[in-house]
């Protein structure tokens, strides 16, 4: 007998949540069961409807046990996006018939940084095994996808403090590799010491440079503090790791900080409270999304230099009804004071309307190109009263 005065409470708590999991991954295969018969029924995978109804009777049922409203509403809106994304993907395995069952995925390393997190959570999703392979440079990435050593590549795009990377986009421009997938995920930076430490012991802080501009206004509460620019986040959590000074500390998230026994000093610090990256997925193969995903397409387009040449390709997109979700443009190298331009839109490459409006663009640009076509994977939670 153990003298713990928890431990018979505490098996009991891990046989629960033992069962817990064992019912998840029951609903999960019965989610890819639904998923089955709409694929052979061309039912769209999200049933909005469906999913507030449930919830709401979740929430009704919950008060009975005395569980929180709020608390039974996040919980299922967990495990209905997973349900959304997991039948997403086995539907995009349908259609593009190329289950891998082992994927290298390239992405900015080494281990810990929001790139190899991001890596695994989508290939957790769409692949059996991992084969993880961290780059020094984003422009590494692309060139192990490009020569073959890698059959995807992750890469961050935007977020919602620090905005686009352009170094991203640029390296967009001169890629032959397409867009196939996306994730959106959030960031959540901490302040990360190897050994016991406080605000006031710090001098230097390590990291990549897009955090420390997503995390200005709390950095700009210290201005003694020494920035300290690094590859990636991890690069900056090794360095703090052999350090094991009081003095230093990194700029990353939690998870990463955790592979290199770093503890948390400071959380949530970025300027935005909802911090979240959008990382795209490149490979050399476009895909085709199952008409019953919601679809994203992105193209790259240079205009000529006349007057209202940008607004003219917008007017083709409103002519066809097709939804702008975003607009960058950045330099043409080589060319300047040229901009290339990069729309997303909420449509599918295949649909009527984008066809048509790219047969219309073709006539009055200088170049259009479809950098891909993929799934939405950004699943917005259903509101109940
Ligand atoms: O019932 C369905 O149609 C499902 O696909 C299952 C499920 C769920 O996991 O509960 C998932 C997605 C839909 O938007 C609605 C509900």
């Amino acid at each position: 007998m153990s003298d713990n005065p928890l431990s018979g409470l505490r098996e009991r708590i891990t046989a629960l949540d033992l069962k817990l999991l064992e019912l998840l991954a029951e609903r999960r295969d019965l989610a890819l069961d639904v998923a089955r018969t709409k694929q052979s029924t061309h039912l769209p995978i999200r049933d909005k409807e469906r999913e507030r109804d449930l919830l709401k009777r979740l929430v009704e049922e919950g008060k009975n046990h005395r569980l929180d409203g709020h608390y039974i509403t996040r919980l299922f809106q967990i495990i209905i996006e997973d349900s959304v994304l997991t039948q997403q993907a086995l539907l995009q395995q349908y259609v593009n018939q190329d289950k891998l069952s082992s994927a290298r995925i390239a992405f900015l390393g080494p281990k810990g940084t929001y790139s190899h997190l991001a890596a695994r959570q989508y290939a957790a999703r769409h692949f059996d095994t991992l084969v993880e392979c961290g780059c020094n440079k984003f422009d590494d990435i692309f060139r192990q996808v490009e020569i073959g050593q890698a059959d995807y590549g992750i890469l961050p795009i935007e977020n919602t403090s620090s905005g686009s990377i352009n170094e991203v986009y640029d390296l967009l421009q001169s890629t032959n590799l397409f867009i196939v997938g996306e994730l959106t995920n959030p960031i959540n930076h901490c302040l990360l010491s190897s050994v016991d430490t406080d605000l006031s012991q710090i001098e230097v802080v390590y990291s990549h440079p897009q955090p420390f501009q997503q995390c200005s206004q709390y950095l700009n509460g210290f201005p003694d503090w020494k920035i300290e620019y690094c590859e990636s986040t991890s690069a900056a959590m090794e360095k703090v790791a052999s350090l094991k000074s009081p003095k230093a500390v990194a700029l990353g998230s939690e998870p990463g900080g955790a592979l290199y026994n770093l503890q948390v000093l400071e959380h949530s610090l970025a300027n935005q409270k909802d911090n979240i990256t959008r990382f795209i997925v490149v490979a050399r193969k476009p895909v085709e999304v199952a008409p019953q995903i919601p679809a994203k397409t992105t193209i790259i387009m240079a205009t000529g230099q006349q007057s209202g040449a940008l607004v003219e390709a917008l007017l083709v997109l409103r002519k066809h009804d097709v939804v702008m979700t975003k607009l960058e443009s950045r330099p043409i190298n080589g060319n300047p004071w040229e901009e290339m331009f990069y729309i997303d839109m909420q449509v599918n490459l295949e649909s009527e309307s984008m066809q048509k409006a790219l047969e219309d663009l073709t006539p009055i640009t200088r170049s259009v190109k479809v950098l891909g076509c993929y799934p939405s994977e950004t699943v917005v939670p259903v509101k109940v009263n």
